[in-house]
């Protein structure tokens, strides 16, 4: 159980609203199956998926970033509300927010290790919105200490990004600092860290970032690697990545994205991602690993274009909850 000061918060009811039904057809969508949780002491009887919000943006702040994704996680969820389910017999579980009290970003990230640690403890999938990209060290550390409790396992990291967020801890985590927090962490106990990024971009990364990757082994593909014409080439990249580990957890930072698709985010680039790129390898990653956990990152709804960049967000959920 979590000892640590309240951090969670219950959505409002309103963000999960959409159609009824279509005259005569009796239709499903998000809105309608999805189950507000009060608490994270929920045993699952069936598989279930359990959407959970890191309503923060500290760690953006002191990354000299554009806040706003504080607004990321209801965002979210409300575009989620207005997708028609399709072949998902899962439970669709939300437990609300986790929010960060004058700008302890430490210790809202603590508590989200706590809230998935728990959730995998009562089998249930976590889906966590954020939120800046330090929302990763939270969710994947307890998702990690699941996996420990249960034995030994090596967890890969899987993070579509422009960005390797390798940037050292000067003295405090930042949005730019969240895989050496996570690196450090392993470290410490003897564990190895590995980590694969897709959607590098030179002009997202110092050199000296490049360096610091190329020092702790990191696997990366850059953003022009990363189109369908050349998807064999990353199939097989990955495939190498997947036969070093024993499960996999999945981040999705959505600057990765081309800001075509993706503008409502604090560091916005052209040369980004299109989406069925993702998609593609989202699939392929789903039949060849066992993924263990996941996160979408970074949603800046203040600088959104029309929802486009939420909309995307909310299909990512949708299909990663789909492929689970
Ligand atoms: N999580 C974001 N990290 C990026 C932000 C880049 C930017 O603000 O330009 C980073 O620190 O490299
Ligand atoms: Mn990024
Ligand atoms: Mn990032």
């Amino acid at each position: 159980m979590i000892e640590t000061k309240e951090l969670l918060h219950k959505v409002s009811a309103a963000l999960w609203q959409g159609r009824e039904n279509d005259g005569s057809l009796d239709c499903e969508y998000w809105h309608h199956r999805i189950r507000l949780q009060e608490n994270l002491a929920l045993e699952s009887v069936s598989p279930s998926i359990g959407l959970l919000g890191y309503a923060v943006d500290e760690g953006v702040r002191r990354n000299q970033g554009r806040e706003g994704a504080i607004n990321g996680p209801d965002a979210i969820r409300n575009r989620l509300a207005k997708i028609p389910i399709h072949n998902q017999e899962k439970d669709l579980l939300d437990f609300g927010n986790i929010c960060c009290e004058d700008r302890d970003l430490e210790t809202a990230q603590a508590y989200l290790r706590k809230a998935t640690h728990q959730l995998k403890t009562n089998g249930i999938f976590p889906i966590v919105l954020g939120g800046g990209h330090d929302i990763t060290y939270g969710s994947y550390m307890g998702v990690r200490d699941y996996i420990k409790s249960k034995g030994e396992g090596k967890i890969g990291i899987l993070n579509f990004d422009a960005h390797f967020d390798l940037r050292p801890m000067v003295d405090k985590p930042t949005s730019g600092t969240v895989f050496n927090q996570i690196y450090y962490d392993l470290r410490k106990e003897g564990e190895e860290f590995e980590y694969f990024v897709l959607g590098i971009q030179e002009q997202g990364n110092s050199k000296a970032l490049f360096d610091v990757a190329k020092d702790l082994g990191t696997d990366f593909m850059t953003n022009f690697e990363c189109e369908l014409s050349n998807i064999s080439k990353v199939q097989n990249r990955l495939k190498q990545f997947i036969n070093k580990i024993d499960y996999l957890y999945i981040t999705i930072d959505l600057d990765g994205f081309s800001s075509a698709y993706a503008p409502g985010v604090s560091a916005p680039s052209p040369l980004g991602f299109e989406p069925k790129f993702v998609w593609i390898v989202l699939d392929f990653v789903a039949k060849n690993a066992e993924v263990v956990g996941c996160d979408i990152a970074e949603l800046n709804p203040k600088f959104d274009i029309d929802n486009h960049t939420a909309s995307l967000a909310a299909r990512l959920v949708d299909f990663l909850a789909i492929q689970k």
